[in-house]
């Protein structure tokens, strides 16, 4: 069954005029036609369905920005067609723009009659937003006064204050402190979990990963790659898809290991692999289990201590791995296992793995009843 589409972007172009101190006066008399362009976006295509985000990565200058602002109305393109089910509620910039003269209050009340809300909806809104900002008395001074993240904190707590069916956010993740950070991202999943659709664009992979199922790579105007999140990510960071950069010649697996990809929870839960060492050096293993929570980003769910001391003479090794009655409540998850060299400075040198992050993830399937034999021991009390 095919699903809704929230938003369309269709064979998409846009490009700018090139102005230098030589051409600035043609653009000013109206002469665009004889100044040379340049072209910030070619072709791009891509649906966006209902009730889903899709990440859009990229190097500065890609066109990242170009394609967010197109597909809200700020910009027209060149060519192509972009169409948006819905109200919808863009974050181009953390910070605010225009208007600096106003204060916070004023400020918000004017971007919210600009979405149609009603004066009634803005003074319960503008409360809110009071609240959400932690602005307090400085809500009430000129926004040309805010620093730079108090003005990310009105303009995120203003964008996001009604319900919107569409979201499209520009690195909205370098909003304030870590405490506002964090705010923003449960106002976020609060917005997804009732159904928004959006687009992220950003060059912080990990909340890529946190928010959307499909990403695009932008690549100096082209769209290069379009595709689930996690292999986008491994393209943006690696080039391609086969992932982390590894050291060669140290030690390694002999094939992949044997474990039980099904299984029900509380069992005990074994693995076994077969790595080799081929030049004398003390390699460990390391072993986790994770799952990506969408909406929430990969959760490690059963994570090894430290790195296993697997042997430090050429040879081959056996690594058994045990987790008894596996604390996991029924769903999809990817074990991780990896061999590595500790160096002086403790940083990790990876020598071979298996990995979502390297396209060899190891995945495990738990089933069984949810929450049975899961429940914390937690006791209420109501006063
Ligand atoms: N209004 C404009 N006038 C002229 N050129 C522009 C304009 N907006 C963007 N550009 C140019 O278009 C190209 C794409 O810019 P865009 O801001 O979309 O890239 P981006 O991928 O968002 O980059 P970054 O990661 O650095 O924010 C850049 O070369 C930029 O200089």
């Amino acid at each position: 069954m095919s699903r809704a589409v929230a938003i369309t972007c269709e064979g998409v172009s846009k490009s700018f005029a090139l102005i230098d101190r030589g051409n600035a006066w043609r653009i000013a008399l109206g002469f665009d036609a004889s100044v040379p362009r340049f072209s910030a976006l070619q072709n791009v295509t891509f649906d966006v369905p209902k009730g889903q985000f899709v990440g859009v990565l990229g190097r500065n200058g890609a066109g990242k920005s170009t394609l967010l602002r197109i597909v809200g109305g700020a910009y027209a393109p060149d060519m192509g067609r972009v169409s948006v089910v819905g109200a919808m509620s863009a974050l181009y910039e953390l910070g605010v723009v225009g208007s600096r003269e106003l204060t916070g209050r004023q400020y918000a009340d004017r971007l919210l009659a600009v979405h149609g809300f009603s004066a009634r909806e803005r003074a319960e809104m503008i409360a809110e937003i009071h609240d959400f900002s932690e602005l307090e008395d400085r809500f009430d001074d000129p926004v040309q006064t805010y620093s730079a993240g108090m003005g990310a904190r009105l303009y995120f707590s203003t964008a996001t204050a009604g319900q919107y069916d569409v979201y499209l956010l520009d690195e909205i993740l370098s909003v304030g402190d870590q405490h506002f950070q964090s705010k923003c991202w449960r106002r976020l999943r609060d917005r997804i979990s009732c159904g928004a659709t959006g687009i992220l664009v950003t060059h912080d992979w990990a909340a890529i990963l946190r928010l959307c199922e499909t990403a695009h790579i932008l690549d100096r105007g082209k769209a290069i790659f379009s595709g689930p999140a996690d292999r986008a990510v491994r393209r943006y960071l690696y080039g391609d898809e086969k992932g982390e950069e590894l050291l060669d010649g140290v030690a390694k697996f002999l094939g992949p290991p044997s474990y039980a990809s099904t299984m029900r929870q509380g069992e005990d839960f074994t693995m076994r692999a077969e790595a080799e060492i081929l030049q004398p050096s003390e390699v460990f293993a390391t072993f986790t289990i994770e799952r990506l929570q969408p909406g929430f980003g990969w959760e490690t769910s059963v994570m090894s201590r430290d790195p296993v001391l697997v042997g430090s003479a050429p040879g081959r090794y056996l690594v058994d791995i045990s987790v008894p009655s596996l604390p996991l409540e029924p769903g999809h998850y990817q074990c991780r296992l990896g061999l590595m060299l500790v160096d002086e400075t403790r940083r990790r040198v990876g020598l071979d793995g298996f990995s979502w992050l390297n396209g060899t993830g190891l995945a495990l399937e738990v089933v069984g009843q949810r929450q049975e034999g899961l429940m914390l021991p937690v006791r209420w009390t109501l006063h």
